[in-house]
This record gives C-alpha cells, structure tokens and sequence, in this order.
C-alpha cells in the first residue's frame, strides 16, 4: 500500500495534528471535574452525551419549570436559560406551552404523557424529574422522540426515609387519631394504646436507597428487619444486619411491612387480595412508594376484616385521592399528602440536582442520571471519544456506498480489541454506527437515547462481534469494521470477497482513519469528503487526479492507494476539504485508467 501526505494543506485546522471533532451529535466538552459531588453517600456519577444542537443554539434555551422548585435550583437554571415557572398547567395548556420549551422539569405533580412529546414538534431535548419516581413520565415516547429523561435520585432519599420512619411510629402510637381527637376536646387514654416497635419484624421490600435507609434506622429502633428485594445484593443487605428474603417469606413473617419499590408493570397492586391473605393478621403497613403498588380497594378490605390492623399512607393511586376515599377516611389509616420528599433540605437537594442534570444536558456536556439512555462513565467516554467520531463516520461511509439505500436491513460491526470484551463498553459506538447509517438517509435526527429504538423501527439489525487480537490494552480499540450484508454497492470495489459492503478504520494520533475499503487497504483521514476511484495501477494517475482537483482549488488532504499488485487493479482514496463540482467529478470518471469512483461525504 502507498500512502502519501500531500504537504501543503490549504486549511490548517484540518491538518492531521488538528484535535478530531466530535460529531455533530456530540458537542462535548469533557467536564471531568463536575461540581456535583456533595454527598458522599452518593453512588459514582456516570454520564451521558445526548443532544446535538445546543451548542450550535445562539439563543438562550427555554426551560419550563411546572411545579415549585427550590430557589437555588432556578438561580442555576436562571443563569442558562430563560427559566418559565408555571405551575398548574393543565394538560392541554402544557401540550400548547411545551413547542416553546427545550427542557421541561416536573416533579410527581405532572403527567409527562406521549401527547407532551408529540406536541413538542422536536424541540424538547431533557425532561428533568426533581425527584426519583419517573412513573409519570411516558419514557417509551421520550425514548421515540429523542428525548432525555433525567431524575434527581439521591437528594431526597433521606427524606423519604425519614418520613417512612415517622409514619411507622406514628402508625404505632396513634398520633394522628390521638390529636385529632384531643382537638375535638376529648380526652381517649385507652382508645389510643399503641403497639411497640422494639423486637418486632419489619419486612422491607425493595431494598434500594430509600429501603435501606429505613432499614438501618429500624435497625437502630431495635426491630427485626427483614428485606425482599430481587434485585438487591446479598451483601449490601449484610452490611446492614437485613437478611434478603423471598416475597412469601417477607410478607407471611412481617409485622410491619414497609413499602420502597418503583411502580412497574411488575409491581403494580403487589399487595392484593391474595397477597393480603398470606399476612399476619394484625399485620401493620407503610407506604411512601407509590400509591399503585397497592390494591386500595382490597387494602381497604383486608382493614375492615382485621387482617391489616393498620396503614399508614403518604402516596395514593390518584393524587390527591376523592374526598370520601374509604381508604382516607378509615379510622386504622393515617395519610399525609405525599410528603415524602418534601422537607426544605431535601427540596433545595432536588432542585439543585435537576438543575445540573438538565443544564448540563441542555448543553450538550454529560448530562448525569439519564433514566432512558445507557450511561457511559466519564472516565469511558473520554477514552472512547474518537472512536465515536469514527464509528459514526464509518457508519455513514457504508451507508452511501449501498446502492439502493431501502435494502439496507443487516448491519454487522466488529471491534477488534486487546482488551477483554467484558473491557470495552460499546454501546456508545453502536449509536453512533446506527446514527451514521440512517441519518444520511433519513430525516430523522438519531442520538444515543433513540438509536436502538429508531434502528429496530427501520428494520436494521446490527449486530456486533469482537475479535480479541494482541497487543496493548491501554488502547481501548485496534479497529472498527462495518459491514452490510446483501445490498449491492455504488462501488463495487467496496463489496469484500464475502460479499458485503465492507469499510474499516482505525484512530492513529487520535484522528479517525478509513484503513479498509472491501479487500483493498487504503489509509485516508476521515475529514471532511472523500472520493474513492477503481483504477488500474499505473505511473501518474495520483498526479492527474490531483490536477483536475486542483484546477478547481479543492484541497487534498489525504491520498492513499491500496492495490493487489504492482500494476494491477487498485483503490484510490482521497480526501477533500472541499466538495468538488459535477463537472471535476465527472472529469475524474473520464480519466481512462479509472474504472468507477465514488464521491462520499462525511
Ligand atoms: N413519598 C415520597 O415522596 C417519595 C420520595 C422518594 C422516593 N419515593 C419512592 O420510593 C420508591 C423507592 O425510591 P428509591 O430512591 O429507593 O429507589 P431505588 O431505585 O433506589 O430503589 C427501588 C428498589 O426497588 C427494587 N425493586 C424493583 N422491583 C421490585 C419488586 N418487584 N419487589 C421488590 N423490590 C423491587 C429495586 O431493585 C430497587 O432496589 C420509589 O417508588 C420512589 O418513587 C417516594
Ligand atoms: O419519587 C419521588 O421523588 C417522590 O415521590 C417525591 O415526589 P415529589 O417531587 O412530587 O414530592
């Protein structure tokens, strides 16, 4: 293979010791010493690029803000943005506001439905959840449109906890039925004998920051406590004394039963009928989760048959529940009106948390906590960053070599790595392959939050291989191959001897590099437009081409000939900065020893 350097380059910021760029989806700048960390107790922050536009946005971006924030959470916000409080939207007043906004923040208080994201018109980038619960957003439609979800999950775990705590015991000792009856003048010392918390068995289930949390302070309250998680770990729950127990066993050995489980599919109305005749009768429950992971009606039944001797409720079905709610009314049951997460720490925590989240995405930076996207590790993605250029450059090579773009259906792209495939994260690389190959073909606008849904909605499979190879496993990644199966090629020089379309790159200096095209080895930077031409090799064609493009003042940037033999059949890649005119192309084709040539853009 001969490569060579053409020595003067028009652009110098295109020159080869130039820094890459990242796609135009990824305007990052690598924000490794994020501000976010003030609590220690917080789980290792992990990061996501998502949007592409910002940084190209001149104007202010719009946030809209639709339930009450802490202060401090709209100063930061405030600082970026232009910042709408407008708190009690109805649902079609928000469907109207949301085409103006580019964030939105919610707490539990607004349904984020599929209408939201279609009456966005494209413009929402981030729904921000100040809060943990993402239930009231519709993340299958956020996902579909592009758009990230990010939640604050940590700033109000404490919260949470607490407030489990002080309903448990005031569940027990009858606090909430006491005073109201004393503010009714009475005075009922044998009514409200309570029942005591030390020695009795606490069943938690789920165990994940706000269940453990509750369970340590069991714990120190001097309960048994007893925890059903399937998902949590054996040793985390040792940690703590809490010994992991299957649902039966939680629920047949409970005495009090505590409820911290997201609302799913899996755990919608998990304490039903059924589950409340496994109980022990006199069995007492709490639950600030969610409303919907207990059947209220048959909650309300098993109180009246004296199988729940008490509930202590601070989230409902419906929020705020009727009136005449028979659970809300019943005497055994003390209610707060979700206020779990409501103390002017925790708020002030959440709103600071969402802000960041959001701004950071807002800007196109790692954006933290994405709940619908896979979160890459910082310290990943810097590692990672030009492979992404080259692997969304790589995608959009092949694509335009296919002729006949409809048939593009079975995408195969294998990593070749020193490193142990357990090593190397690649689903980064594998959106930005995805939003190579459709985005030149489409108009839909392709991002790491919608790339697996958007392939799978246009029938394209990819499917990934990794060849361990030797050598150093400081370097994340030796080469990137894409390969489409069964479509035939514009070029037909770029269809390997197996018969797919075939491109293949490396990062050398940390530029991306085409290295591969079908059988032939070529080795041509991968900035800005590239033509590849078939020709027979021989003395003088580089020097012809390179004349006809340079009679149009296109700059080469690169040039390389890969060939089977001396002055045989061989490809020739060569990089332009600028696209050259029909005319130059078609003067190119002319050109007797060239067989076909392709122009492809990047
Ligand atoms: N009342 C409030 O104001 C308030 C405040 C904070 C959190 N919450 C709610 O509390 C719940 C827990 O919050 P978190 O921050 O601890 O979330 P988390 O994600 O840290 O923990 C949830 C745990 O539930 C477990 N889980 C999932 N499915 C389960 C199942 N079928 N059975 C048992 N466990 C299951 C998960 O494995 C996880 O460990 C959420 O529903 C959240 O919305 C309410
Ligand atoms: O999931 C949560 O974070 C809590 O339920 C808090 O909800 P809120 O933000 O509406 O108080």
């Amino acid at each position: 293979m001969a490569s060579f350097k053409t020595p003067a380059l028009k652009n110098p910021s295109l020159s080869l010791s130039s820094k890459p760029r990242l796609p135009s989806a990824f305007p990052v700048s690598f924000r490794d010493n994020l501000r976010f960390s003030r609590s220690s107790s917080r789980p290792q922050r992990r990061f996501l690029i998502i949007t592409a536009s910002a940084a190209s946005i001149s104007s202010k971006p719009t946030v809209l803000v639709a339930e009450k924030l802490g202060e401090t959470g709209l100063t930061l916000l405030k600082e970026f943005a232009n910042v709408d409080c407008s708190y009690s939207l109805s649902p079609e007043e928000l469907c109207t506001k949301i085409s103006l906004c580019d964030a939105l923040i919610v707490r539990s208080g607004t349904k984020v439905s599929r209408e939201v994201f279609e009456s966005a018109g494209g413009r929402l980038k981030v729904v921000g959840r100040a809060g943990v619960g993402i239930d009231n957003v519709d993340l299958a439609a956020a996902t579909e449109h592009g758009c990230l979800v990010v939640n604050a999950p940590t700033a109000n775990t404490v919260a949470a906890a607490e407030h489990g705590i002080a309903l448990l015991a005031a569940m027990a000792r009858n606090v909430a039925q006491a005073d109201a009856s004393m503010k009714a003048g009475k005075w009922q010392r044998n009514k409200y004998v309570g029942v005591s918390l030390v020695g009795k068995t606490l069943a938690v289930l789920g165990f994940g920051k706000v269940g453990s949390e509750v369970a340590r302070r069991a714990k120190g309250l001097g309960m048994h406590v007893i925890a059903h998680d399937p998902y949590a770990s054996a040793d985390r729950a040792r940690a703590i004394g809490v010994e992991l127990v299957s649902f039966e066993e939680a629920i047949s050995a409970a005495d009090f039963i505590s409820l911290h489980m997201p609302l799913t599919a899996a755990t919608n109305k998990m304490l039903n009928d059924e589950t409340f005749a496994k109980m022990k009768k006199g069995v007492r429950i709490v639950n600030v989760a969610r409303g919907g992971v207990i059947d209220e009606e048959a909650l309300v039944r098993a109180l009246d048959a004296g199988i729940v001797a008490q509930a202590a409720l601070d989230v409902f079905t419906e929020e705020p529940p009727k009136q005449d709610s028979k659970l809300v009314q019943h005497e055994r049951v003390t209610v707060t009106p979700h206020l779990g997460a409501s103390t002017i720490e925790a708020q002030e925590g959440v709103a600071i948390e969402i802000a960041e989240a959001v701004v950071g995405a807002l800007k196109g930076e790692l954006a933290a906590t994405a709940v619908n996207a896979p979160m890459v590790p910082a310290e990943v993605l810097a590692e990672l960053k030009p492979y992404v250029e080259l692997a969304e450059k790589l995608g959009r090579l092949a694509v335009q070599l296919v002729a006949g773009v409809s048939g593009v259906k079975n995408v195969k792209v294998s990593y070749a790595s020193s490193r142990a495939p357990d090593d190397l994260d690649t689903r980064l690389l594998r959106a930005m392959i995805t939003k190579g190959l459709i985005e030149p073909i489409s108009s839909v606008y392709v991002n790491l939050v919608n790339a697996d849904y958007t392939a799978k909605q246009r029938g394209l499979r990819i499917t990934e291989e990794r060849i361990v190879i030797d050598g150093s496993p400081e370097c994340p990644l030796e080469s990137i191959q894409v390969q489409i199966a069964n479509v035939e090629s514009k070029f037909a020089s770029a269809i390997s001897e197996s018969g797919e379309i075939k491109v293949e790159g490396q990062v050398k200096d940390g530029i991306p590099h085409l290295t591969k095209v079908g059988s032939f080895q070529v080795d041509v930077s991968l900035e800005g437009s590239i033509i590849l031409c078939r020709q027979v090799d021989q003395p003088g064609l580089i020097g012809k081409v390179g004349s006809i493009l340079g009679q149009e003042n296109v700059n080469v940037s690169f040039m390389s000939v890969g060939r089977i033999a001396p002055r045989k059949q061989a490809v020739m890649a060569i990089g332009v900065d600028d696209q050259p005119s029909k005319g130059s192309l078609q003067r190119i084709g002319e050109v007797p020893a060239i067989e076909e040539f392709v122009f492809l853009k990047l």
